[in-house]
């Protein structure tokens, strides 16, 4: 598969440096994987993480957006799959506004499931279903800046209230790894004291409700879509119950592969990810072009 239409429909072209060719896996699960993709697009179906895979590692959460070459990317692909997902700890109804997705033509089927598969998006109502809010993330709300002073966190830690959950975040502190390694024993106490899960990520700790992952959602969303293939690509330790989720499934037969968004921000790569990946590509602007190029080599079936 060559080159040729790739850049139709993404202004500008693919961005820079990145390959224009259908990456090859590493592994045979992969390939066979990215076989049954293409033999069967009507019923595969791409999932996605959104910080660090569609959105570029940005210092403030509310200024992150989707990599202007992903939403084209998507719009070309959608409509040649079963179904395309995002799965996300985001608040799902912000994670289609800052992906651009609300009424974007081609994607008038796409879902969105946020908040770690606590919440649902679905553009054909355009409506976000969720549960009952918990009632530690409440009672957490009122104490946790006090627990940070108490815990000595470092200046730049700050709070990200996300509604249902709450991130503490310190890729504005001057030692973020430190920040956070320092933070995690109190805050994994103050959780449990609430009965609320920890998330890690990228220097991050977030407070969840417990009782749902980006694994078991995913899972549950590819069942409902009686589903063939699955390639899902995420870049941080949320993504990591996923990656068990499409192992799981691989080993009952089932197609998938697993993609890694690599940072593009001087971080290391995160092992628990990168050594497991069929498909490596570097950040949101490396997931559009692969996003693209399977998009053309659908397009070009006979
Ligand atoms: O599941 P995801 O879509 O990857 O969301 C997970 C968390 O992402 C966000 O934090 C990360 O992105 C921020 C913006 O680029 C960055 O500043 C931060 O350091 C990253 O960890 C988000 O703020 C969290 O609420 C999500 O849980």
């Amino acid at each position: 598969m060559g080159i040729e239409g790739l850049a139709e429909g993404l202004p500008g072209g693919l961005p820079e440096g990145l390959p224009h060719v259908l990456p090859t896996s590493r592994t045979e699960e992969g390939a066979a994987g990215l076989a049954a993709l293409r033999a069967e697009p009507e019923r595969a179906v791409v999932a996605l993480d959104f910080d660090g895979t569609l959105a570029p590692i940005v210092a403030d959460p509310d200024a992150a957006r989707a990599h202007p070459a992903i939403l084209p990317a998507l719009q070309r692909l959608a409509p040649r799959l079963g179904a395309v997902v995002v799965v996300t700890g985001r608040p799902a109804g912000l994670a289609a506004e800052y992906g651009g997705f609300v009424g974007a033509p081609g994607l008038e089927h796409l879902t969105i499931l946020g908040h770690y598969g606590a919440e649902r998006w679905d553009a054909t109502t355009g409506e976000v279903h969720a549960p009952e809010a918990h009632p530690g993330v409440t009672a957490l709300r009122a104490e946790l800046p006090r627990a940070l002073e108490r815990a000595g966190a470092a200046p730049g830690t700050w709070i990200e209230d996300k509604g249902r959950a709450l991130a503490v975040h310190t890729r504005r502190a001057e030692d973020p790894d430190g920040a956070l390694a320092a933070l995690d024993a109190p805050l994994r106490a103050l959780a449990a004291r609430h009965g609320l899960a920890v998330e890690p990520g990228r220097m991050v700790l977030e407070l969840r409700p417990p009782g749902v992952d980006k694994g078991a959602a995913l899972t549950a969303f590819l069942e409902e879509r009686k589903a063939g293939a699955v390639l899902y690509v995420g870049d941080d330790l949320g993504d990591v119950a996923a990656y068990d989720a499409v192992e799981d499934l691989r080993a009952l037969g089932r197609p998938g592969v697993l993609g890694y968004s690599a940072p593009t921000t001087g971080e290391p790569p995160l092992a628990a990810l990168a050594e497991r990946a069929d498909l490596v590509v570097a950040g949101p602007p490396g997931v559009a072009a692969l996003l693209a190029v399977l998009s053309d080599a659908l397009a070009s079936r006979p």
